[in-house]
Parts: C-alpha cells; sequence; structure tokens
C-alpha cells in the first residue's frame, strides 16, 4: 500500500506493552476501523464524509469571493470548535495574500475584545458569526455588542448586508438575530461536533477568506481516511497506533498527559485546536489524558527539565520541522569562527531548530520518556488536513479502547449554566 500521507511518525521510542495485551488493543482497534468504515459508506458519521465533499464549498464561493473583494477586515465570532480549527488553518495564510484581515476574538476579554473592536472601520467590516447550538454565550454576547456598534455607524440594512450566520437548524437566538436581520445563514451539521467540525464551513469558510486552499486541506484529510480504511494492518496506520500506543501507556505504565510538542510555530494554533479535541472528547468518567502543548525551542528552556526529569506520567510527540524552503540565509563561517560558535558556520536557523528538535527527541528517548517522532514533508494545507484528520481518527479510536464516548461534552454544561444564572442574579 503506498504511504501517500504527507507525515511520517516512528513510535519506536515508546516502550512495549505486554505483547497478549497489546494485539489485543490492535484487534479491537482493526475492529473499530471497519466499523468507521462502514460509517462512512452509509453516512453515519458525515464527519468522515466532509473531505470528499465539495458542493458545499462552491456554495460558499460567491460570499467568499465578495468578502475578499470589499472587506478590509473580517471578524469570526464563534469560540472552542467554532472558532479554533479556522484559527489553525489560517496560520497556513500566505503572507502575500491580498484578503482581507481576518480576526478570531473567541474570548470575552472586554479589555481585548474592545481593543480590536475600536480600530474598526465598519463600512469595510463583514461579520462571521459561527455556533454550532446558536446559543453560546460568549459569541451571543460578542455578536449583539458589535450590531449595536454597527448599526450606529452605518444603519440597519447595511449592517445586515455585512453579516453571515453559520448555525446548526432550529431555533437559537444566533438563528434569531439572523432572521431579524433577514441575513445569509449556512447550516451547521447538527451531526459534526464542533471539534470535529474544522472541515465543514465552520473551519473552511475563514480558511477560504483567508486565501488558504481548502480543497487541498479536505484532500490532506482524505488521504488519511483513504490509507486507514484500505484494510491494511492497524501497524501501518498512524491514527491507529497513536491510539493502541496512547492505550497502553496509559493502562501499563501511568501516563496521563500527551504532550505536542511542535517546533513549527504555525503549528501552534494547531496544538490549540489538539488540547480542545483531546479534552473534550476523552475527559469523562474519570478518564482522559491531559493535552498539553509546547512549542520548541522556545519550551526546551522552559519545560523540558519536567518532561526529562519529572514524573513519568506524559507521552510526549515531537513534530519535526520539514526542511527549510529557503536556506539561503545563514551564519557566515568568519563569524562563526570569530566568536568561538564553530558548530554555527554556515548553518541556517532551519538546521538549528532541526538539530534542537532531533536533540529533543534523542534526550527523551535516552531518558526512556515515551516519545513519538513525528516528521513534516511541508507545512501546507494538505499537511494540515491530514494532521488534523488523523487526529481526530486517533482520538476517535482511543475514546473506542477507553470505552468512552468521543462526541459527548456533558461536564461542561453546569458551567454554562451557572455562568446564565449569575448574569441573571447582577439584575
Ligand atoms: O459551536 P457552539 O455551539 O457555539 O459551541 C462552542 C463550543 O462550546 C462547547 O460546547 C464547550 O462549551 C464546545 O464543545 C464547542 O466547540
Amino acid at each position: 500500500m503506498p504511504n501517500t500521507l504527507p507525515f511520517t511518525i516512528d513510535f519506536a521510542g515508546c516502550p512495549a506493552d505486554p505483547s497478549s495485551d497489546r494485539s489485543a488493543l490492535l484487534d479491537q482497534t482493526r475492529q473499530a476501523l471497519d466499523r468507521l468504515h462502514g460509517w462512512q459508506a452509509d453516512g453515519t458519521l458525515p464527519l468522515l464524509n466532509l473531505p470528499a465533499a465539495r458542493d458545499d464549498l462552491a456554495a460558499l464561493a460567491p460570499v467568499v469571493a465578495r468578502w475578499r473583494q470589499e472587506a478590509g477586515d473580517v471578524l469570526v465570532l464563534g469560540i472552542g470548535g467554532s472558532s479554533l480549527g479556522a484559527q489553525a488553518l489560517l496560520e497556513l495564510r500566505d503572507p502575500a495574500d491580498q484578503g482581507p484581515r481576518i480576526h478570531t476574538p473567541d474570548n470575552v476579554d472586554p479589555v481585548s475584545f474592545r481593543r480590536l473592536i475600536d480600530g474598526l472601520d465598519w463600512t469595510g467590516t463583514r461579520l462571521l458569526a459561527v455556533s454550532k447550538s446558536g446559543g453560546t454565550v460568549e459569541t451571543v454576547a460578542q455578536l449583539l455588542l458589535i450590531l449595536d456598534r454597527m448599526e450606529a455607524a452605518i444603519g440597519r440594512d447595511q449592517t445586515a448586508a455585512r453579516l453571515v450566520v453559520i448555525a446548526e437548524p432550529g431555533n437559537s437566538p444566533l438563528r434569531q438575530i439572523a432572521n431579524d436581520y433577514g441575513v445569509e445563514t449556512f447550516d451547521h451539521d447538527p451531526d459534526v461536533g464542533g471539534r470535529f467540525s474544522v472541515l465543514s464551513l465552520v473551519g473552511l469558510m475563514p480558511a477560504m477568506l483567508g486565501g488558504v486552499d481548502a480543497v487541498a486541506v479536505r484532500e490532506g484529510a482524505a488521504a488519511v481516511l483513504e490509507q486507514a480504511f484500505a484494510g491494511g494492518d492497524p501497524t501501518g496506520i498512524p491514527a491507529a497506533m497513536g491510539a493502541v500506543v496512547a492505550a497502553g501507556l496509559m493502562r501499563h505504565h501511568g501516563v496521563s498527559q500527551a504532550v505536542q510538542f511542535g517546533y513549527v510555530d504555525r503549528l501552534a494554533r494547531f496544538g490549540e485546536w489538539w488540547r480542545q479535541l483531546v479534552g473534550e472528547s476523552l475527559g469523562k468518567q474519570g478518564i482522559g489524558l491531559a493535552p498539553v502543548f509546547a512549542r520548541g525551542a522556545t519550551d526546551q528552556h522552559s519545560q523540558l527539565q519536567l518532561y526529562l526529569d519529572g514524573p513519568r506520567d506524559k507521552l510526549v510527540t515531537v513534530i519535526e520541522p520539514p526542511a527549510e524552503q529557503n536556506p539561503a540565509w545563514r551564519i557566515r563561517p568568519e563569524a562563526a569562527a570569530r566568536y568561538g560558535v564553530d558548530y554555527l558556520s554556515g548553518r541556517s536557523l532551519g538546521d538549528l531548530i532541526a538539530a534542537e528538535a532531533r536533540a529533543t527527541a534523542s534526550s527523551l528517548i535516552a531518558e526512556g520518556r515515551p516519545t513519538i517522532c513525528m516528521r513534516l514533508d511541508a507545512v501546507d494545507a494538505r499537511t494540515i488536513g491530514a494532521l488534523m484528520m488523523n487526529a481526530m481518527l486517533e482520538t476517535i479510536l482511543l475514546a473506542d479502547l477507553l470505552a468512552v464516548d468521543p462526541f459527548d461534552q456533558p461536564a461542561v454544561e453546569k458551567g454554562k449554566i451557572l455562568t446564565r444564572e449569575y448574569l441573571a442574579a447582577l439584575g
């Protein structure tokens, strides 16, 4: 089976489990993969059909083209799964892209929100409000505040012409706002959970507004599913092996934290998206794998001491950078010799960060710390699509091994109810 994935993963730095258990985990994962393949075929889990979809992107094309031409700024209002995926994809924006500035103010810190809003020219601003439920308090509050400002500046009709909503069908505050203003609305598939929605309009409309190739993102995701569902040995399927290795480490080696140690700045937001995926999907019924994001090389000077010498409760995945695209900027040999840093002679920053990633992985493995090495062919739309689908598939498979439901998040509801109660109590 040809490996068309834009990354490779090496699990050799992880300790073996008792072999009978490893083979039982692999068997269970093989069955889970077959089940998921069936769900893709009959549409039971629509997330798995998104990579091949194109009509939904075509439906977005007119508004995307219009906004890319007219807008100076776009505010994407949403939080959690309604923002993090878009943020991750927008990191791949070409710095030379001529489209609008895109802001993703997911948090409701009043100071940072106001700083952003105060600087906007309303005529040139477009609003994309995204919420699966249509009732998330942060998103609704931001939208109501902005609508007030915008209407005061340019009037109701002009405001309505600048707003697009993505929400699941049904009665919700966001849908009601959309109806009141008569704005263009796209459906969020009720059967695609927020943290699994990056490959839908939720992640891809903002990406397209930023000129990121949405089809390439989906193609990367499709390659992962194709390889996973081709019927091969699960040991050759990265998401399957990732799930089996993590389950074995949790069961036999006291691992309770997963660290993603990424050496590519453009993938730092991908790390934040992955934290929600792992945290909300697996953390339930007293079970869970606490996701931690660390940034290389920065966190070599901050967290690495802990990972190498602290509690043996972590599985570290080192994401190594691809070969540098433009290695022309190098340290002059004369300068290196003069200042006693000969090892930097003729080296680029790409050489340095790649050496640091390798050194981190090697030193963790030498200390017997469970370590996975991930190598990327490139940092582009196809690669991030593949990384995202690999992470979603691995999470679903690991949930199966841990016997938890990856698609719900019952515990967060309590906090939402209390927030509303505290607000109501303000009188
Ligand atoms: O898309 P919505 O419904 O606004 O939800 C936002 C986020 O809130 C959560 O429900 C958690 O509070 C996430 O699962 C979700 O991604």
